[in-house]
């Protein structure tokens, strides 16, 4: 079986670090090289070398034209503008574009989806197993009982996040608004503060905690008179989210092109 060749976005970073050790330890794949930001202090060098090791001739770059063109996947947990960027790169390439990057604008997303017209697009806000499979339990629960149970998604991340709400409580509120069969847009009640009023019914709403080391962690609870369901999705280790994407870029290989997410990966729709 010939191995699979990917580039990772944002090699330094927290997600980009553990992607290129799991590539590089996978047989099925190898690194054809790694990107970074313009002017980054790893550009131009070795990925061995800048990780403390032996030169491993996996290049780090900032002008990722050359190996998008040589790659079969890009994976891509970097940043909105980045991201967007890449998708004209992976398009012309006709590389498989594996995006866990959140923050993303309905305008970004467009772009994403047009680009998908050339790319196979696999794109989720959280790439475990454990929040795909919750996804689909929510929107049951949401389903099974009406407006007199309030829905709230709570999350807490690391202190170095930018955005929010996060990716994931996004995909769990489009979950419980399908489930409730309304528009998420129409509901969403993101970080009260003030005099805000009782709550409006059936609103589903979102909050933040940020602090610390706290890798993700998302509630989603149904609270009625007399009673409260939640339900609960901690992850304790970031490769849950690496391990989903590398088996996305492999999953993408020979798709042709569309828009996908994590459910059509793990064969959960
Ligand atoms: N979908 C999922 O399962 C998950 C999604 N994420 C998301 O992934 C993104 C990154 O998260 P972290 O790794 O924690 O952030 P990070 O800040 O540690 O890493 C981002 C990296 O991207 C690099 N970067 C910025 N602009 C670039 C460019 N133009 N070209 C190449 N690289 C560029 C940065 O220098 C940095 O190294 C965030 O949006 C986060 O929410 C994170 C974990 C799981
Ligand atoms: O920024 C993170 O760290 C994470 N981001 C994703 C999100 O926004 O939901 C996934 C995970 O929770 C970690």
């Amino acid at each position: 079986m010939s191995s699979t060749g990917i580039v990772v976005m944002g090699g330094s970073g927290r997600m980009g670090r553990m992607l290129c050790q799991l590539i590089q330890e996978n047989d099925a794949t190898h690194l054809v090289g790694v990107t970074e930001a313009p002017g980054h202090p790893w550009a131009g060098r070795d990925l061995g070398e800048v990780t403390g090791g032996a030169a491993n001739g996996v290049p780090v770059t900032d002008d990722p034209i050359e190996v998008v063109s040589r790659a079969q996947a890009v994976i891509d947990f970097t940043t909105p503008a980045a991201t967007v960027a890449m998708t004209e790169l992976t398009a012309q390439a006709r590389a498989v574009h594996v995006i866990g990057t959140t923050g993303l604008t309905p305008e970004d997303i467009a772009v994403i989806d047009r680009a998908a017209f050339h790319a196979t697009v696999v794109r989720a806000g959280n790439m475990s197993l454990g929040v795909n499979l919750l996804t689909q339990i929510v929107a049951q629960v949401a389903g099974a009982l009406d407006a007199d149970y309030d829905i709230e998604i709570v999350e807490a991340h690391h202190r170095h996040k930018v955005d929010a709400p996060s990716g994931t409580a996004l995909m769990l509120g489009e979950a419980a608004a399908q489930g409730r069969g309304v528009e998420l847009d129409a509901v969403a009640d993101r970080g009260r503060d003030g005099m805000t009023g009782a709550r409006t019914r059936g609103a589903i709403g979102f909050h933040a905690i940020r602090g610390g080391d706290v890798i993700g962690e998302h509630d989603v609870i149904f609270a009625a008179d007399g009673e409260r369901i939640t339900l609960r999705h901690q992850a304790t280790d970031r490769s849950v989210f690496a391990r989903g994407a590398l088996k996305a870029a492999l999953w993408g290989q020979g798709k042709g092109p569309g828009a996908f997410d994590m459910l059509d990966v793990l064969g959960l729709k």
